[in-house]
């Protein structure tokens, strides 16, 4: 379980003339501004949850992350982590936490990846079977092998963070932070970093906490998503929830190529006001309707009536546009859900 209560971190950021002369006046007059990077947030993610920690850049993300990890400590509130208090109990909550961020190693510059892993598992004091079995789940979903003994300081961004994702899962950690861990990974490497997320959460009920502005990692990792805004949480719940609050809609139908595409665009647009409909691929048109004004089953209705069509169905509303929009709702509408 993570949970934070009306947590606060400010910092001084002491302000600068421009130039020599300014820099120099800094030297003697100390003028600071006091930020508030996370403004009285409070949440709970129970254990097992696999939960999405977005928002826009410089929303406060990141320094909940080093607060809850214990990097940190607040300036006012509390956080728990696994019933523990990060910053006071630091030795407690790293046994029991695992970390990633995509911007700073956590492992040993100078060494060889195998090295890194050798000096965690004395560390973290982690029994044979389980070192062995984390190792081989690596190995296979990660191709751990393939980074040989290279010293971590010349590996690419992407072989760094293989490396990185499987050291922070190496102890069987009851909760693991993961800030942008897929960063600088193809494809590929992306969806198995995914695919390791999301086994050892089934298997060992691993809490997860993920930032990413990746739409990818939080669609297939998440299942609950908390939103926060200059700051404070202005969104939380699960995945499906956030999507139902979209408030554009889309039905797609193929109605074959014989029929001119500008009349029944039209035809679309008179007959639903408020829609927008745009051709998508040969003999395909896509219709954009708001909602509540309008819903999928009367938009096929309607396409049913009208067209003689082949395939007709409605996506899932797009994650990216639901959170852009709600990465813009000001933090005094916050809305309720789980958690
Ligand atoms: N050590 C610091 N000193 C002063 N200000 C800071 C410090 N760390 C963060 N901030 C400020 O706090 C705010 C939140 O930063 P934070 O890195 O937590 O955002 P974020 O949501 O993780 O952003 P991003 O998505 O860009 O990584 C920003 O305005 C940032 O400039």
């Amino acid at each position: 379980m993570i949970v934070a209560e009306e947590l606060v971190k400010e910092f001084r950021r002491y302000e600068r003339g421009p130039g020599l002369r300014g820099s120099l006046a800094g030297l003697f007059t100390r003028r600071h501004q006091i930020v508030r990077a996370v403004a009285g947030v409070s949440f709970r993610i129970p254990a097992g949850t696999k939960v999405a920690y977005v928002g826009a850049n410089g929303a406060g993300k990141s320094t909940t992350i080093k607060l809850l990890t214990g990097i940190m400590r607040p300036t006012a509130g509390r956080c728990l982590v696994d019933g523990r208090e990060p910053h006071r109990e630091r030795r407690a909550t790293a046994a029991v936490i695992g970390a990633v961020f995509g911007h700073r190693s956590q492992l040993w510059w100078d060494l060889p990846v195998g090295d890194s892993f050798r000096i965690l598992r004395r560390i973290y004091d982690i029994p044979d079977p389980v070192y062995r079995r984390n190792m081989a789940r690596f190995r296979e979903l990660l191709d751990l092998d393939a980074l040989g003994t290279t010293p971590v300081r010349q590996l690419s961004l992407g072989q760094r963070m293989r490396a990185e994702v499987a050291a922070s899962l190496l102890h069987d950690p009851a909760v693991v932070f993961l800030d942008e861990p897929t960063i600088g990974l193809d494809l590929t490497l992306k969806e198995a970093v995914r695919t390791l997320i999301n086994q050892v959460n089934a298997e060992l009920g691993t809490t997860v906490m993920l930032t990413s502005h990746d739409i990818g990692d939080i669609g297939s990792i998440c299942d609950q998503v908390l939103v926060v805004n200059e700051g404070a949480v202005v969104h939380q719940g699960s995945m499906a929830d956030l999507l139902r609050t979209a408030d554009t809609r889309t039905v797609v139908f193929d109605h074959g190529t014989d029929r001119p595409v500008a009349g029944a665009l039209a035809l679309l647009e008179t007959g639903l006001p408020g829609v927008r409909a745009v051709p998508d691929g040969p003999g395909r048109i896509r219709v954009d309707f708001p909602v509540p004004r309008w819903s999928a089953r009367q938009v096929m209705a309607f396409v049913l009536e009208h067209f003689d069509v082949t395939e007709c169905f409605a996506p899932e509303p797009d994650l990216e546009t639901v959170l852009r929009r709600v990465y813009a709702t000001r933090a005094t509408v916050a809305s309720g859900g789980s958690g």
